[in-house]
């Protein structure tokens, strides 16, 4: 009896009223530190018994040895019991498991998604591309805000589901993982702290196509992919057409395998490549092979016709539509009339699906951790025994869907739907942690000023006030690069392509600096040159074309982003967030949320600084362009004076592409958000 009731008189949250507990509950030993009093209070709401597990310190776990204490203590002496039970209790706090949110800290709640299962083939592919450092997920936007550690454990989760299902599953990338976000541009060499975390997800192929052009724009840092990054992936990181001049073995080598044969874990047999299209912006420590000289080599021939394959993987950093994976197909074709083709490529940042012909397609998965792929094929099985001749002409069934990235979306396509536990894994919740800590050890969240509106990259035309280009040559430049003690005013002349993302009202961090302006490009100039032949720059560089020579092989082979975001294919009869509108060869039925279209304004590629009113012909002027295309410059100015031109560092103070807008928000922006 004594000891029943002493028993209930233990603390035992029995019930979820908010203020009964309050007083009792100490915020700041909450899990993350991450979580608001509304987030907390939604956790009680919503998750009542890890809630309660929380506060009492795993009740199961102390409840068992409590018991344990209270039945087999020999003295049967209240204080004793007392005494283990408080041990046992505290035991119970120290190896509870806290309840985490996943998501970065203060990322906004996604809305309630209205999702269909996917369906899954004899193979199955999830695809990553052009992640440019988004590993913290986008923490001012709702559908795209689960993290690295979230994918993690959704890979986890899925590879759980292929085994259940007995089917293969392969994960793959196609390149670019940074230049795009404070985590991986940050720290002294890009990627430092974000390409090791990469290597967390257990990729079955990774190509180095785009992802490699980035790399391939600095030699330190392709020197950093040769010797650190392509070695830990054990021959599947590809690079079928990239080369680096091994400095130490004194030869031209591949910077990673040219291919990798593997097995899948029920049964499929893969032969992989990995393409990059004709990059031509490389540098000189690297050489990048056409694709059509690439596919005529002794080691391509020999491997289409030495293994005995089920499908062939063409990862590449190269958008589906374009000569290059043509050109592959072709290749494939000539030796294999029939063998199933999955194409997975990136580089065009845009959701795309392409039909090559019955047996072969591709997919190609956005940009900046917005989506994951996925792909499935189905009708291999059957045929393995089958000779290929007497598979012509029979069609495979392809599958494919663009997925959100944030948990709901997550835990929906791994049955977990609603149970943070069950989705989350110890390693996913430990990447989630890094990026925290790393965040922090960065400095990501200082705030330099607050973004009195939104401004958008491509949502709006270059001209209108809410124009991030027309913020960046009518405010940003003439207040933070133009320097005043020189003594011609400036002209100023960048790429509109080194802008990459929106500018959001409210707090504008060290973050937002790379997520908008990641490239380290400087300023240069040519001084004193007149008006007369200043002004015929601009034109003369937009007649010319992108100065990035990797953006117009791309942008004149395939529909614009305004093809597939600017037209509303979809009835909606749901409020539903702006986010891809995407149409494929598979019609409009490819994004697993349904969104509303963001309208696509395409600009010119390059914008200048405006001149002074009423500018006369001999009135000298700086030319200030970026390094990034000073050869294009020199060339135009050489053409119209007829002499090469002088240049030097317009601002040896450093400011930069990135660090002007630092700058800028000190100056005009209010501190107070
Ligand atoms: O130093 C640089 C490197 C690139 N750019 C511009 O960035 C884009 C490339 O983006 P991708 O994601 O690789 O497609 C392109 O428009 C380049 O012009 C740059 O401005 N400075």
């Amino acid at each position: 009896m004594r000891r029943a009731s002493s028993f209930r008189n233990l603390p035992m949250f029995s019930h979820l009223d908010d203020t009964a507990y309050s007083p009792k509950l100490d915020y700041s030993a909450l899990p993350s530190a991450v979580l608001s009093r509304n987030e907390i209070r939604y956790y009680r709401l919503s998750h009542p018994i890890p809630y309660i597990t929380y506060i009492t310190g795993a009740p199961a776990k102390n409840l068992m040895s409590l018991s344990f204490v209270l039945l087999f203590n020999p003295s049967r002496d209240m204080k004793s019991i007392f005494l283990l039970g408080a041990v046992a209790v505290l035991a119970g706090l120290t190896v509870a498991h806290p309840i985490e949110k996943r998501e970065q800290p203060g990322v906004p709640k996604t809305p309630k998604l209205d999702l269909r299962p996917l369906h899954w083939g004899d193979v199955n592919f999830l695809h990553t591309t052009d992640t440019h450092g988004w590993l913290e997920g986008h923490i001012k936007e709702e559908n795209y805000n689960a993290d690295f550690g979230d994918f993690y454990s959704f890979v986890r989760q899925m590879r759980k589901e292929a085994h259940k299902r007995k089917k293969d599953l392969l994960v793959v990338d196609s390149g670019d993982t940074h230049d795009g976000n404070g985590l991986s541009d940050a720290t002294s060499i890009d990627g430092a702290v974000t390409q090791p975390v990469l290597t967390d997800i257990d990729y079955d192929v990774l190509c180095i196509g785009k992802f490699c052009n980035h790399e391939l724009y600095v030699n330190d840092v392709a020197q950093d992919v040769y010797k650190n990054f392509a070695p830990k992936w054990k021959g599947r990181y590809l690079t079928s057409n990239v080369f680096i001049k091994d400095v130490t073995a004194n030869k031209t080598v591949p910077i990673g395998s040219q291919y990798t044969y593997f097995k899948g874990k029920f049964g499929t047999k893969v032969l992989a490549f990995g393409f990059l299209f004709n990059f031509q912006g490389n540098g000189n420590a690297t050489i990048v092979q056409p694709v059509e000289v690439a596919v005529n080599q002794t080691w391509f021939q020999q491997a289409l016709t030495h293994y005995d394959v089920d499908i062939f993987v063409v990862a590449g950093h190269t958008p589906l539509r374009t000569q290059e994976f043509q050109t592959v197909f072709n290749a494939i074709r000539a030796l294999h009339p029939a063998k199933p083709i999955a194409f997975l490529g990136g580089h065009s940042h845009i959701r795309d699906f392409h039909i090559y012909d019955g047996r072969a397609a591709g997919l190609e998965s956005g940009r900046f951790m917005e989506t994951i792929g996925w792909l499935s094929v189905e009708g291999l099985r059957h045929e393995r025994h089958l000779p290929e001749s007497a598979t012509i002409g029979k069609n495979l069934t392809w599958t494919r869907r663009y997925l959100d990235t944030n948990r709901p979306t997550y835990e929906f396509h791994t049955k977990t739907r609603g149970n943070d536990r069950a989705f989350d894994t110890i390693k996913g919740k430990k990447i989630s942690k890094l990026i925290t800590s790393e965040r922090k050890a960065l400095n990501l969240s200082y705030v330099f000023g607050c973004v009195p509106h939104d401004y958008y990259l491509s949502r709006v035309a270059y001209n209108n006030e809410y124009s991030l280009l027309n913020l960046v040559v009518s405010e940003i430049i003439p207040k933070a690069v133009h320097d005043p003690a020189r003594p011609y005013p400036s002209h100023v002349i960048i790429n509109s392509g080194c802008q990459r993302f929106d500018l959001y009202k409210g707090a504008f961090t060290l973050d937002d600096t790379y997520i908008v302006s990641p490239f380290k490009d400087e300023f240069r100039f040519i001084s004193g040159l007149p008006y007369s032949v200043v002004s015929q720059i601009l034109s003369k560089l937009n007649a010319a074309g992108p100065g990035n020579k990797k953006r117009d092989v791309v942008e004149s082979a395939i529909p614009t982003q305004e093809y597939f975001r600017d037209l509303a294919y979809h009835n909606y009869t749901v409020p539903v967030v702006p986010g891809y509108v995407t149409k494929d060869d598979f019609g409009t039925d490819g994004d697993d949320t349904v969104h509303s279209p963001i309208p696509f304004v395409v600009a010119p590629t390059y914008i200048a600084t405006a001149f002074p009113p009423n500018p006369k012909a001999t009135d000298l002027y700086d030319l200030v362009y970026l390094d990034f295309f000073e050869g294009t410059v020199v060339n135009i100015v050489k053409d119209l004076t007829g002499v090469a031109p002088t240049t030097a560092f317009y601002r040896s103070d450093g400011v930069d592409i990135n660090k002007m807008y630092p700058v800028y928000a000190e100056k005009a922006w209010s501190k107070n958000c």
